[in-house]
């Protein structure tokens, strides 16, 4: 496993895969850990768990450089990234206890309750995109819910891996309540198989989801994905076009446009189109490439080159069937060692284009046109994904009539798609089942439990 600085392509750390002896012994001890933590009460995991909320602020320029280096987003970006942490943890640690609490319900018996109980031991699969939040989304509340956690980072963040897992043992967690373990991908499937592993949580792409579901499945595992997507943004004729081409640009460029909520298809109504395209193309004009840790750089490298490569391949794909290029399209970096992609808009992008069919993972806009919402939503739905999608309309109630229309898991308002501790969070088709986030989240990875008393 390698730790290389996608701004530079130098290799910083370099970390051995283990082997399965090591992998036996760390899920025993996790496993054990699991019955000292399920005796903890609410009111002391939520003590350790806003201690963890303190470290990640008090420690977020570090943890932040650390993710800047290993997968390249901009530090500014990378330090919100460690305060949502925070903001996570503290969710879990005041609510946890509220969202889990017995439930009595009538019935036949004298008295009958639902009771929530730990699962066991939840591995987690996670992805580079945001190598802190990712985890902190699944694991503050399932370990909040009396779970302890292994965690399958992805190989290009090792260092990130163990900063988790040490910033849980500075915070007093138990020391083997959570833990990295230092595996290949090929290693999954027999951690998944152990008898140690109660559930699987995954966020990736819909081809590791299925495989991960198909050997959860094979094993009788729970388990969850929240896998990628498509979402439209559907920009209606009666929007204010400057403001809503400033939150397209966040949208579509956050994270360098890594994010499985990114905006990625811009519907268009023909008659604000080339006003809007116009405006987005200088907006992404003005972005300076260049070191992710400088406040002005809006440009960031992606994390990996093959990524990056990968990327510029849909692009072209999509030129030679009948898009057209608006700005960027090109791999940037000449003479500059970075995984660079230029800001790209493509414009005229229809179904049967990969810019359309498929997702794009980094900085490109692919603008869609339509003649009217009933064709939006014909387009908006037209797609394997169901993550996310947003509706920018100055008529708000327009606007939720269409969100109620869109196939996905989160449509937002004249709002960009994003995650947030209080609400659910993930997909359905092939952007994954299960949720995170809100209490549907924490009751994932418990065992609802009725009891029933005559
Ligand atoms: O790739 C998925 C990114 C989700 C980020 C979030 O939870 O905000």
């Amino acid at each position: 496993m390698q730790s290389i600085n996608p701004a530079t392509g130098q290799i910083i750390q370099s970390f051995s895969i283990w082997q399965a002896e090591e992998i036996d012994a760390v899920l025993k001890h996790v496993e054990s850990a699991q019955i000292e933590w399920s005796a903890f009460n609410f009111a002391q995991r939520s003590c350790l768990m806003h201690n963890l909320a303190q470290i990640f602020r008090q420690r977020s320029e570090e943890y932040a450089n650390l993710i800047t280096e290993e997968m390249g987003k901009l530090l500014k970006e990378a330090r919100a990234e460690i305060e949502k942490c925070a903001i996570g943890c503290e969710h879990y640690a005041n609510q946890a206890e509220f969202y889990l609490r017995d439930e009595i319900i009538a019935s036949d018996a004298s008295r009958s309750l639902v009771v929530y109980q730990p699962l066991g031991t939840v591995l987690c699969i996670m992805p580079w995109n945001f190598p802190f939040w990712q985890l902190i989304r699944a694991a503050a509340p399932a370990m909040m819910a009396g779970n302890t956690i292994v965690l399958k980072h992805a190989s290009n963040v090792p260092r990130c891996a163990l900063a988790l897992e040490d910033a849980f043992r500075q915070a007093g967690f138990p020391e083997h309540a959570f833990r990295t373990l230092m595996v290949s991908a090929e290693q999954v499937q027999a951690v998944i198989a152990d008898r140690s592993i109660a559930a699987v949580t995954l966020t990736g792409s819909s081809t590791a989801g299925r495989k991960v579901a198909a050997i959860a499945g094979q094993h009788l595992k729970k388990c969850v994905l929240e896998l990628g997507g498509s979402d439209p943004f559907i920009v209606l004729d009666d929007a204010d076009i400057e403001s809503t081409a400033q939150q397209a640009l966040v949208a579509r460029l956050q994270n360098m446009g890594q994010s499985c909520i990114a905006a990625k298809r811009f519907i268009l109504i023909d008659t604000i189109a080339d006003a809007f395209v116009e405006q987005l193309s200088i907006l992404f004009s003005r972005l300076q490439i260049g070191d992710p840790k400088h406040e002005a750089t809006g440009i960031a490298p992606m994390a990996r080159e093959d990524l990056r490569n990968e990327l510029h391949e849909q692009v072209e794909r999509s030129l030679a069937a009948g898009a057209k290029l608006v700005s960027g399209g090109t791999v940037t970096g000449t003479g500059i060692q970075g995984s660079y992609y230029a800001p790209t808009i493509l414009d005229h992008v229809r179904p049967g284009m990969a810019a359309f069919d498929e997702e794009l993972f980094g900085p490109v806009a692919a603008i869609v046109r339509v003649k009217d919402t009933d064709d939006a939503i014909r387009l908006a739905n037209q797609t394997q994904f169901g993550l996310g999608g947003s509706v920018w309309t100055r008529n708000t109630a327009r606007g939720e009539e269409l969100a109620r229309q869109i196939h996905a898991g989160s449509v937002f308002v004249n709002g960009i798609v994003r995650s947030d501790a209080r609400l659910p969070f993930g997909g359905i088709k092939e952007s994954g089942y299960g949720r995170e986030l809100s209490y549907h989240g924490i009751r994932e990875f418990v065992n609802i439990k009725t009891v029933w008393i005559k």
